[in-house]
């Protein structure tokens, strides 16, 4: 086919394909949202709905491109990890990066009224931008999640400190910045504790720890894109959400310590006449975390369990048709995009649950 006269000007593009063999890490950021969460009234420090709105968009994203074996988020922020061998727009980065932004962003508004139900749209459209980041080992990818998992909890204990002192309190914003001015992790959760009575590795781990989304296990029944609605159960006040166990390895400044932290040990007991803030019908437990309750199968045992599954196959074809009837949950299983609030902190995970993110790979024939 003859070529027009104007073609040449593709030869001005240029050839952004990222190494090979390596890890590509995208990670998407809300431009502004310190102005963009006030315009919106969002609970300080946290915000429930502006959270799920995160992790439902986050998920859409991990649905769409199957190639992101996890992904974490927090704030405004979501990181997503490709397999080392993604071939995904031959490892273009514009491509990559763009699709997962626009993706991102497209959902979080599409999904925005689900959450922010008194509104039935932004009040002005929200911005993200993404970058790719290549990481050659293991090594740099479990440091990484590391790095972001550890700022959620330098950020949200910090926050945490100082709306109290500013809202209940009653102090201004500057002279709350001075007091936690010099004051490390522990000053800070003895403050909550004596101050505010708050006993701050109680609160719910979505908000301590960011949200975690993994490839698992899932009922084969579930819809694989039915993500929500998690808001009636998260909202406050709710009676229908159930306790989730919180796992309660605290993350400090200097990384992560397995066991209780020494204050958490030392005000584990709510004072005598305070509830918990984590109550049985919590406002913070999300559709799915309740589903992982409920299901045996993508627990925090999720892998083990699947593989406890065919076991039980195997056993159910030698105990005969009626075992057959009563065992049939393990044979109802997909993969599916599962979402927890867990230390990523830590070889527990990549050996854990996270065992597979980084698994070898089968060796896949380079295109020429
Ligand atoms: N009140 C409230 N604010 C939030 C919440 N999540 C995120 N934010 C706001 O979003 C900001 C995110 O931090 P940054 O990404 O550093 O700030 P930014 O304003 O988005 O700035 P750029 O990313 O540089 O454009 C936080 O500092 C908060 O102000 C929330 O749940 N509640
Ligand atoms: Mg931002």
């Amino acid at each position: 086919m003859a070529k027009s006269k104007y073609e040449y000007v593709k030869e001005f593009e240029t050839d952004d394909r990222m190494l090979r063999n390596v890890y590509v890490l995208v990670r998407i950021d809300g431009k502004g949202f310190h102005k963009f969460s006030q315009t919106h009234d969002f609970a300080k420090p946290n915000d429930v709905r502006g959270i799920n709105l995160m992790n439902h968009a986050a998920r859409c994203v991990m649905h769409e491109l199957d190639d992101i074996v996890l992904a974490f988020g927090e704030s405004d922020e979501y990181s997503f990890l490709f397999r080392k061998s993604t071939d995904l727009y031959q490892r273009r980065e514009a491509k990559i990066v763009s699709t997962v932004v626009s993706l991102f962003t497209s959902a979080y508004v599409y999904y925005w009224n689900d959450y922010f139900t008194d509104l039935k749209r932004p009040l002005y459209p929200p911005v993200f931008d993404g970058r790719a980041v290549l990481y050659p080992s293991e090594v740099e990818v479990k440091d990484y999640f590391a790095w972001r998992q550890a700022d959620t909890h330098i950020n949200n204990l910090f926050n945490t400190s100082f709306w109290a002192l500013v809202e209940e309190g009653g102090l201004t914003p500057k002279a709350a910045e001075a007091r936690l001015c010099g004051t490390d992790s522990k000053d800070k959760n003895e403050m909550l504790f004596t101050e505010f009575n708050t006993n701050y590795s109680k609160l719910p781990a979505m908000y301590r720890k960011g949200s975690v989304l993994l490839r698992e296990q899932i009922p084969k029944d579930a819809d694989k894109d039915a993500i929500i609605p998690t808001l009636p159960e998260t909202l406050p006040g709710s009676k229908s959400a159930k306790v989730v166990p919180v796992l309660d390895t605290a993350i400090t400044e200097s990384g992560l310590q397995s066991g209780p932290d020494p204050i958490s040990e030392s005000v584990s007991e709510v004072p005598s006449g305070q509830s918990s803030p984590i109550a049985v019908d919590s406002p913070f437990v999300s559709q799915e975390m309740i589903m992982q309750e409920g299901s045996s199968t993508i627990s925090s045992e999720g892998k083990k369990r699947s593989i406890d599954a065919n076991e039980a196959e195997r056993q159910d074809g030698e105990e005969g048709p009626a075992a057959k009837k009563e065992a049939p949950a393990f044979k109802r299983m997909k993969k599916g995009v599962v979402i927890d609030h867990i230390d990523i902190i830590g070889e527990k995970f990549w050996t854990g649950r996270g065992a597979y993110i980084l698994a070898p790979e089968k060796k896949k024939k380079l295109r020429p």
